[in-house]
C-alpha cells in the first residue's frame, strides 16, 4: 500500500551517490535515516545502469514501505512505474509534469524543481505538481551549479502558494529552522544526512527544527 500524502513535514532525504555503488550501505544509511525520524526519501542515483537501478529501488521501496515513508524516484519517470514507487522529482531537463502525471496516474507524488523561479512554481502549482523544490539555499557541494534561492523569495513562495514545499542545496541540521519558519514543509538534504557520522542522529537534528511548528 502506498504511502499517505501529504506526508508530515520533516527531513527529505535524497540518496547520495556515494552509498549507491554499494546495496548493503545504500540500505543501512537510509534504515539509520528512517529511524531518525526521515518523512521522505528520494532515490536519486546517476551512476547505475538501469538494471541496477531498478534493483536497488526494489530494495529501498520495501524499506520505505515498511516504514511507511514514500519513496521518489528522481529524474526517472519509467522506474518509478516498474517499481510502484510513490512518485517522481523532475527537474528542467527531465520529463514533464504532464507526462508523468499521465503515466503514474492521480494518486502519484510530482515533485517539481524550481530553483530560485515563483514563476516556475506557479505553473507547477497550475499543472497539478504534488510539491515544488527551491534552492539552492546555501552553497551546495553535490550541485554546486544550482542556482541561489533565497529565505525573502521562499517567504513569498509560502505566502501565495498552497502546495507543499521543498527546501534544499547545502542545507545541515542547524540551517534548517529559519527556512521552515519562513514555510518550507520539507527541507531536503544529501550531503548534511547521509555524509554525517551518525545519520540517525542527523535526522533526529533535522527533524527537531520541526518541532512546535504544527501539525503536518
Ligand atoms: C527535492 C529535490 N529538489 C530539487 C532536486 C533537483 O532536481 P534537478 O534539478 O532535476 O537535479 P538532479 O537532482 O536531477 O541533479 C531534487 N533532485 N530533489
Ligand atoms: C539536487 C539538488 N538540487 C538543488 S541543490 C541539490 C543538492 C542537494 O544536496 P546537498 O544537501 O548535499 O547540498
Ligand atoms: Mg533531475
Amino acid at each position: 500500500m502506498s504511502a499517505p500524502w501529504p506526508a508530515p513535514r520533516g527531513l527529505y532525504g535524497i540518496t547520495a551517490e556515494a552509498d549507491c555503488g554499494d546495496a548493503e550501505r545504500l540500505l543501512a544509511a537510509v534504515t539509520a535515516a528512517l529511524a531518525g525520524g526521515l518523512r521522505l526519501l528520494q532515490y536519486r542515483d546517476k551512476r547505475n545502469p538501469p538494471e541496477q537501478r531498478a534493483a536497488l529501488g526494489a530494495a529501498l521501496l520495501a524499506r520505505c514501505r515498511a516504514a511507511g515513508v514514500p519513496l521518489i524516484v528522481n529524474d526517472d519517470i519509467e522506474l518509478a512505474a516498474i517499481l510502484g514507487a510513490d512518485g517522481v522529482h523532475l527537474g528542467l531537463s527531465d520529463g514533464s509534469l504532464a507526462e508523468a502525471r499521465a503515466r503514474l496516474g492521480p494518486e502519484a507524488i510530482i515533485g517539481i524543481t524550481c530553483a530560485d523561479s515563483l514563476e516556475r512554481a506557479r505553473a507547477a502549482a497550475a499543472g497539478g505538481a504534488s510539491y515544488v523544490a527551491f534552492g539552492a539555499f546555501f552553497p551546495s557541494r553535490t550541485k554546486p551549479n544550482a542556482p541561489p534561492m533565497t529565505l525573502e523569495r521562499l517567504r513569498q513562495a509560502r505566502a501565495e502558494l498552497h502546495l507543499p514545499i521543498c527546501a534544499i542545496g547545502g542545507i545541515s541540521p542547524e540551517r534548517a529552522p529559519p527556512l521552515v519558519a519562513a514555510g518550507a514543509d520539507y527541507v531536503a538534504a544529501i550531503e548534511g544526512l547521509f555524509g554525517a557520522a551518525d545519520i540517525r542522529a542527523a535526522a533526529r537534528a533535522y527533524a527537531a527544527a520541526f518541532d512546535g511548528r504544527g501539525a503536518p
